[in-house]
């Protein structure tokens, strides 16, 4: 019954470059009132499930971020606007450590954006942006570290050089500090 419901189409998880990051396009029903979409199902199994969700506004030319968790799995679910999110790993073990990428997200082709935790990441906005902001733990503000979002050892395209900052994050350490603070932490533990 479950699976009839479920959009075929918005099943697919396109492949990225760096491990465990999945991209999965949704696929709205149109009619003449609008559209409707659906973000989540458990059922999709998709990732770790999501315990919490947040809903963000973003002005234009702001960038959040550069952050990293070592616990959590992040959704990213833009609904408004259009984004460059900017993504780097972190896990030296890993098949993508240290590569860097960007992938382009906007309100009118909504798509989810599941991030692991060791991938590094930020949300530029060309326009006023908004999005729904998944996390597979409760915020605690402890889990977070992050760098300084133009460092170029993050290998990060971004589309603008002086994005607007919150203070804290311009002040952010280099990737080198973040890496070895990252690491230093125990880095993503690993599943027993
Ligand atoms: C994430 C979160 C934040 N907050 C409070 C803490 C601050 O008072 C305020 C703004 O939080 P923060 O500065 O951490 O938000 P961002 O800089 O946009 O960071 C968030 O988005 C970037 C891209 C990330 O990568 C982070 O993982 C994510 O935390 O909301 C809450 O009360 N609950 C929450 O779940």
């Amino acid at each position: 019954m479950d699976g009839d419901l479920v959009p075929k189409t918005g099943l697919k998880v396109k492949p990225v470059a760096i491990a465990g990051v999945r991209l999965r396009p949704l696929t709205p029903a149109p009619d003449l009132r609008g559209s409707l979409c659906e973000i989540h199902r458990d059922s999709w199994e998709l990732a770790a499930r999501p315990v919490q969700w947040d809903f963000i506004n973003t002005r234009r030319h702001v960038l959040r971020g550069v952050h990293v968790h070592r616990l959590r799995v992040d959704y990213i679910v833009v609904v408004g606007g259009r984004a460059t999110i900017g993504l780097a790993d972190l896990r030296r073990d890993g098949p993508s450590f240290r590569r860097g990428m960007t992938l382009q997200a906007e309100g009118e082709a909504p798509q989810v954006l599941i991030i692991p935790p060791g991938v590094a990441h930020g949300i530029y906005a060309h326009d006023p942006v908004t999005y729904l902001y998944g996390l597979s733990a409760y915020y605690d503000g402890v889990d977070q570290a992050g760098c300084r979002f133009d460092d170029p050892d993050l290998d990060i395209d971004w589309p603008s050089r002086a994005p607007i900052l919150l203070p804290r994050d311009a002040d952010l350490p280099d990737f080198a500090t973040l890496l070895r603070q990252f690491e230093a932490a125990g880095g993503v533990p690993r599943r027993s």
